[in-house]
């Protein structure tokens, strides 16, 4: 008999009801569950591998501690400073899409910069909030990229480039510099040092990476004039630069910049900018093709270097930025720091303007400029700029992805077993930190001191970024493996390892020469000098 099965019509609405029902439940489990999983840390975060015994400040749902790290400019470092003296140098946090291990002792760093370096990586968190900015220049490379580049710009600071075309932009560029001052004590002026500074650091680095000086005097000339106006393309880079910094701290950035329509603000400032740099190598590519080659003589610049490696004009234009971000600013800053530090009332008791000028004097450098050779022998403008660069540090903070699982090192001292990272965790240092720890720097940490760059028979002192006991200064030479560890100087203001600062001579000659020159033939005022600055987080600067 055939026959048909028909579901009557109350009873579909019973089962649909069911369902309904059912995928409510699920839902609610599913939400009480995320609810759960996050009641304390950021949405997409691993779960701490360490939670039974490490310290960190409690997270909110969802957020986890975002809070914290939200705070802005000078408030960044304290906030930072004030986590450091509840919880220690080492605890965890958390923020949305990802884990935070602190790690402000040298016993971690060394670790991550030295022996598992290759496990540290810029990773895909710098490169979408960077990438945009910095193509794949330097900063937001990894692996094979990051290792060509490395391997240009290290032949760009060979001593034959420094004693020759590094030199003779400088000695240049001072030349002008000296003449604006001269013009602006003529007229009794008061200016910005640091925005002169920066000035002045594009202008050499235009020389230093194009040769080209005709459009630096847009930027800088000896006229007091020329600092009244900023070329549209430099506002753009300091806007860019701002922008896409602080995307680090609000990591739904792609849905808030696209919402105020901020997402077009950063595209058409990168653009401005990169538009005069690609210009440039468009210049070189054409001056190639008609029969162009680097004369050792004339100075053979970044791009010359750089175009060894590729003669793509878009990656070019990446590695080129990299080192105009790396350098300008950086040293910038820290020539004012030292300005700063040197002139400021609470120093008064060193006399280091006057020490400078007898050390550059019993040397013999009394006309023109010191040249790269002669920076090492002014010993005490030495240990003011790595003062200066120990507790201004112009990088206060730097992190690095794990690419994958890893095991720090137990640290006795801190009473700290070893502790587990996950894949795609990011471990940060803080320099800021670190340059202000009793248990590294000793109890007057805080405390600007050239001296410490000196043995007690005057010979001088360079601390090493690793804890090393062979590295640990003379005077501390009775102490124990563990003292050592404990104390051993962390000297991390250029960073460490495979990723350490690739322009610190350049920076040091720069920044001795600078100050050199202009403390030998001017006698410098601070508006206030007993005003107390901050460094900012990020960029910093002295305001
Ligand atoms: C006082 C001045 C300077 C200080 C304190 C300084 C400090 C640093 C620090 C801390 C880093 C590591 C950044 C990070 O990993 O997040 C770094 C990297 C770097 N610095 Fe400097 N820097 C200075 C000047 C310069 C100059 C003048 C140049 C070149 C013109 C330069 C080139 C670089 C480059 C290329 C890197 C990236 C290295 C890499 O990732 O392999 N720096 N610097």
């Amino acid at each position: 008999m055939d026959g048909l099965l028909k579901q009557s019509p109350s009873s579909l609405n019973v089962s649909m009801s069911v369902a309904v029902a059912y995928g409510a439940l699920a839902l609610c489990l599913a939400l009480a569950g995320l609810c759960w999983t996050y009641r304390n840390r950021g949405f997409w975060t691993s779960r701490s591998a360490n939670s039974a015994w490490i310290g960190g400040p409690e997270g909110k749902a969802f957020i986890g501690n975002l809070r914290e790290l939200q705070t802005n400019g000078a408030a960044s470092c304290k906030a930072w400073y004030s986590l450091y003296e509840r919880y220690g140098p080492a605890y965890e946090m958390t923020i949305p899409f990802f884990r935070l291990h602190v790690i402000n002792h040298p016993v971690y760093l060394e670790h991550i910069q030295k022996h598992n370096s290759k496990n540290y990586i810029r990773g895909a968190f710098t490169r979408n909030v960077f990438g945009e900015l910095h193509r794949r220049g330097i900063f937001v490379a990894d692996g094979a990229e990051w290792h060509v580049q490395r391997k240009a710009a290290t032949r760009a600071f060979s001593k034959r480039n420094f004693e020759t075309h590094i030199t003779r932009s400088l000695h240049h560029w001072l030349d002008v510099l000296m003449r604006l001052l001269s013009n602006l004590a003529r007229e009794q002026k008061t200016f910005d040092l640091q925005s002169l500074m920066s000035r002045f650091m594009f202008c050499l680095f235009l020389g230093i990476a194009f040769h080209e000086d005709e459009l630096a005097l847009a930027v800088m000339s000896a006229d007091p004039k020329s600092l009244e106006t900023t070329p549209e393309y430099v506002e753009a880079l300091d806007r860019a630069l701002y922008l896409f910094d602080r995307r680090r701290r609000y990591p739904l950035w792609r849905l808030t910049e696209k919402l105020s329509g901020e997402d077009k603000t950063s595209k058409r400032a990168a653009a401005l900018f990169y538009a005069q740099i690609d210009g440039l190598i468009k210049k070189r590519l054409d001056m190639i093709k008609n029969g162009y080659k680097p004369s050792p003589d004339d100075g053979v610049d970044l791009l010359d270097l750089f175009m060894q490696s590729t003669d793509d004009p878009h990656t070019l234009g990446g590695m080129v930025f990299g080192i105009l971000v790396a350098g300008r600013d950086t040293t910038a800053y820290s020539i004012s720091w030292l300005m700063k530090e040197i002139h400021h009332q609470d120093n008064k008791h060193l006399d280091a303007a006057q020490k400078i000028r007898a050390e550059a004097k019993e040397l013999g450098f009394t006309t023109g400029y010191l040249g790269y050779g002669d920076t090492p022998k002014m010993r005490f403008a030495n240990a003011m700029w790595h003062e200066t660069a120990r507790l201004n540090t112009v990088s206060p903070a730097g992190q690095m992805e794990a690419a994958e699982d890893d095991v720090l090192p137990a640290v006795p001292d801190l009473n700290m077993r070893p502790r587990r990272i996950k894949k795609g965790d990011v471990v940060s240092y803080q320099n800021y930190v670190l340059s202000r720890m009793p248990e590294v720097w000793g109890e007057d940490a805080t405390v600007f001191n050239p001296y410490r760059w000196f043995t007690e028979n005057g010979e001088s002192l360079s601390y090493s970024p690793f804890s090393k006991p062979r590295l640990v200064p003379q005077r501390r030479k009775t102490m124990t493996w563990k003292k050592l560890t404990l104390e051993c100087p962390e000297y991390h203001s250029w960073n460490a390892g495979p990723r350490s600062c690739l322009g610190r001579a350049l920076a040091t000659y720069e920044g001795i020469a600078t100050s050199t020159a202009i403390l030998q033939r001017f006698d410098i005022s601070l508006a206030d000098d007993s005003r107390v600055y901050e460094p900012l987080a990020a960029m910093n600067m002295v305001r």
